[in-house]
């Protein structure tokens, strides 16, 4: 049918979801065009009614924005990238543009949540996890679930986080869209996809700390962060100085590490399969670690306090990666083939090595086929939750794990393991998803799909589908 020859025209504009380059998603219109007014309103109506279908989508979203995130552009990203394609969409947000640090958390223990069908944050890691605190939080309170409490199963948010990507370091959305791009992100919240998250939660003795979703580590990414903050004026490039400072002070730290192996889970930490869009593996290994906690409860097992690990030793790092955690600079990430959805977290252990050996380990995480696991030094673990005392703790930590493995009382000693280094550090801190934490001994318990986020996972096989239909979301 040809616009021209039609004497009154009718006509109404699609807008659609194409694919491109890198897990990139644009907004593409088409407009029909008819002659007859009734067979337009017909095709209108209908197209609506499969719309109305769709319940999965989210009508009203409860906005925050942190104006300070990244290079300051959160509001402008929002406004001119974000906002149009919602309107588009017909939905509507109640937005807050933050006032201090904490404000959208402080705000989602008071809001009425019942209003919204999603709250979307725009910044970098830090802003997402102020709102996850917020909502978590906000949930087990509800539920009077007591967060102190590290045994306590918590409470399931199913209200859908976005995240809009406007900050420094935006790995989480990075691990969970495939590519840091706002408009990309909008598209997915728009179609109201679903991706369910694993979080840790950290607790020090009786004590909630964190929650974490993708990397908590000690040593050598503990230090690189705390190198990193005191040198906030380099901007990103503190990162890459703090890095490199850190590889040269070469420092271990000594410690033990118990951790409760996932047994349920199906994959390993050495497998070639990674984290996709639609996960075999993570719908398995919930289901199963679900039917575990049915027996569970109905009392026909009852060990949970055997299967612990125990590893005592010198450490480069011990990292907790809840997801791939990878990014730009590693594409794969510190473990490929750890899950978004599975229950579990990968507990890599790198034991005291040379510096070249150490080089080696790190310089295989940003490139694409070796494997970063494979040295005598590195073992990496599926895990359900570990604790860690350090072997110098501070008088308070004394009573830090109710495994009873250390307990030693606190003693001071000059740093004569480091010679290379001189220092008289004794204990790193820890990187709890890009926020340091004071104490050292703790414990982190994986929640299996305690939240759920507006994205689908990473999709694979991208060049077949564009090949065949590249609007096909
Ligand atoms: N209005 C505000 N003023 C100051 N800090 C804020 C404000 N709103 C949010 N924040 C805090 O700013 C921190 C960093 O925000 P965000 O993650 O968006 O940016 P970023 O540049 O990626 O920072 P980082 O790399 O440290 O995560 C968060 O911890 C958040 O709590």
């Amino acid at each position: 049918m040809q616009w021209k020859h039609m004497c009154k025209p009718h006509a109404f504009t699609v807008h659609y979801v194409q694919r491109m380059k890198k897990h990139r998603w644009r907004c593409k219109a088409v407009t029909f065009w008819c002659s007859d007014e009734v067979l337009c309103c017909h095709w209108l109506q209908a197209l609506n009614d499969l719309l109305e279908q769709q319940t999965w989508r989210p009508k009203h979203l409860l906005v925050y924005i942190n104006p300070y995130g990244g290079k300051k552009k959160g509001k402008q990203i929002y406004e001119n990238k974000v906002a149009p394609l919602f309107s588009l969409a017909s939905i509507s947000t109640e937005v807050i543009v933050t006032e201090y640090a904490n404000h959208a958390r402080d705000n989602l223990y008071e809001v009425n949540l019942e209003k919204y069908d999603g709250i979307v944050c725009v910044g970098g890691d830090g802003m997402f996890s102020e709102v996850l605190h917020g909502l978590i939080g906000r949930v087990q309170k509800d539920a009077d679930v007591d967060q102190n409490n590290p045994k306590v199963p918590l409470s399931r948010c199913n209200m859908r986080i976005g995240i809009i990507p406007a900050g420094s370091t935006d790995c989480v959305c990075f691990a969970t869209v495939g590519i840091n791009d706002p408009v990309t992100s909008a598209l997915h919240i728009i179609l109201g996809d679903c991706q369910p998250l694993d979080v840790s939660s950290v607790h020090h003795k009786n004590m909630f700390l964190k929650y974490s979703v993708s990397l908590l580590g000690y040593g050598f990414y503990g230090d690189v962060l705390k190198g990193s903050e005191k040198n906030r004026w380099l901007g990103p490039a503190r990162y890459d100085f703090s890095g490199f400072k850190t590889f040269l002070s070469h420092r271990y730290y000594e410690g033990t590490v118990c951790f409760q192996p996932a047994k349920w889970a199906v994959g390993s930490p050495r497998d070639k399969v990674c984290c996709t869009f639609g996960c075999y593996i993570c719908r398995q290994s919930s289901k199963q670690l679900e039917e575990q906690q049915r027996v569970k409860t109905n009392g026909l097992e009852s060990n949970e306090k055997e299967n612990w690990t125990v590893v005592k030793g010198k450490f480069m790092a011990i990292n907790a990666a809840n997801m791939s955690c990878a990014c730009p600079r590693s594409p794969r990430g510190l473990s490929p083939a750890a899950h978004l959805a599975d229950g579990t977290a990968d507990l890599i252990l790198v034991r005291k090595c040379s510096r070249l050996d150490f080089l080696r380990h790190l310089i295989r995480h940003t490139t694409s086929n070796n494997d970063q696991f494979d040295f005598p030094f590195v073992d990496v673990h599926r895990i359900k939750s570990f604790q860690f005392t350090p072997k110098h703790f501070d008088e308070e930590d004394t009573e830090s794990t109710d495994l009873g493995i250390i307990g030693k009382k606190n003693f001071a000693q000059i740093c004569t393991d480091h010679p290379s280094c001189g220092c008289n550090q004794l204990n790193s801190v820890w990187n709890c998803d890009g926020e340091t934490l004071e104490q050292t001994a703790l414990e982190m318990r994986v929640h299996c799909q305690l939240i759920k986020l507006f994205a689908r996972g990473i999709e694979e096989s991208q060049k077949q589908e564009d090949d065949t239909n590249p609007s096909r979301v």
